[in-house]
């Protein structure tokens, strides 16, 4: 097996001085892997993400790639801090990324200008190249940090909670270009994230963090089933293994449903949500028909043409 490029963490313990919040960590970070970094807040994710960048120093063992010590050629770190230089343009900013390959030299290289191009293109934010850092979003801002991680070239890039604030569509986003860069462009990358939706959707493998200071790693899918997520979370009033919120229902009100397909789920949700169980042979029968591109829904010969009239219909008249 090729482990050029990987990172390993050995027996590594993170903390601030007395206060541990992991102790003898042992974990790898393959190269073409997109692994999400989960657990509740204040376990220490951000913590560990600034020690395995090499920012932050461990209180035991070590952080490697290639059997050296992190660098910059080797690692690059997104962090959620506000951007000081504000008055830069995103593309000044990204080109901070080919500084530490300059050494001697005081000037990038067509090569360096090539490499920058390259990681805006990836990104796909050509438009935000002359807009100042101050006049971005933040998902903008997220796109153009990730870019300048991209210019420096390196085979691992961690990422502290690069979707908090952001709203769905711009989560959705990054979670898919950092899981595409690693798997177009064989690099490790390791993100921390409270999403746990996109996490389970999205991730090549979850590093959960738990109680004992250790970390817990695996198939997304395996660590739903196996109830690790419920363990650590404690998660009350939801249900993982359905997506779902668990209701209060009321027992005596139910109904049965004749229907199929999303249109069913989303009947299914709206009654649930108001209390009103689904099972078979109970209540009132409501059927759910298509026309065209909307749907209505038919009970005790109405017709209703959205849910919520079909539910204060329900709760109204006692119908369930
Ligand atoms: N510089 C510091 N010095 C001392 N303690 C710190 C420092 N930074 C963080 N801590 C403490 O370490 C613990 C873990 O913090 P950290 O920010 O790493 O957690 P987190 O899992 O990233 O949390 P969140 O999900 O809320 O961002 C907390 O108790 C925090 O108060």
């Amino acid at each position: 097996m090729n482990t050029e490029g990987m990172l390993v963490i050995k027996d590594l313990s993170v903390g601030y001085g007395a206060h541990k919040l992991f102790e003898h960590i042992s974990l790898t970070l393959h190269r073409g892997e997109f692994i999400c970094l989960m657990g509740p807040n204040g376990i220490g994710k951000s913590s560990l993400i600034r020690t395995i960048a090499g920012l932050q120093k461990p209180l035991a063992g070590q952080v490697k790639i290639d059997h050296d010590n992190i660098r910059a050629h080797s690692l690059a770190v997104v962090l959620t801090d506000r951007i000081t230089a504000q008055n830069l343009t995103a593309h000044e900013l990204i080109n901070l990324g080919r500084y530490p390959y300059l050494t001697w030299r005081v000037k990038l290289t067509k090569q360096d200008h090539a490499i920058i191009e390259q990681a805006i293109e990836q990104v796909g934010i050509q438009e935000l190249k002359n807009r100042r850092v101050q006049e971005l979003s933040d998902g903008q801002l997220q796109l153009v940090m990730i870019a300048r991680a991209l210019a420096q070239n390196t085979p691992v890039i961690v990422l502290d909670e690069p979707t908090a604030h952001l709203d769905l569509n711009n989560r959705l986003e990054i979670m898919k270009l950092l899981k595409n860069i690693a798997h177009q462009q064989n690099k490790g990358v390791l993100v921390s994230t409270h999403d746990l939706d996109l996490a389970l959707q999205t991730a090549d493998g979850i590093w959960l963090t738990q109680r004992d200071k250790t970390i817990l790693t695996g198939f997304p899918e395996d660590l739903v089933l196996n109830n690790a997520f419920d363990t650590i979370f404690q998660l009350k009033g939801f249900d993982l293994k359905t997506g779902k919120v668990v209701h209060d229902y009321q027992q005596s009100l139910s109904v049965t449903l004749d229907g199929d397909g999303y249109s069913f789920l989303w009947t299914k949700n709206a009654l649930e949500r108001n209390g009103i169980g689904v099972s078979p042979n109970s209540g009132v029968d409501i059927t759910i028909q298509s026309h065209g591109d909307r749907f209505v829904w038919l009970a005790d010969r109405q017709q209703f043409d959205s849910l919520q009239d079909l539910v204060h219909w329900l709760i109204s008249a006692k119908h369930v």
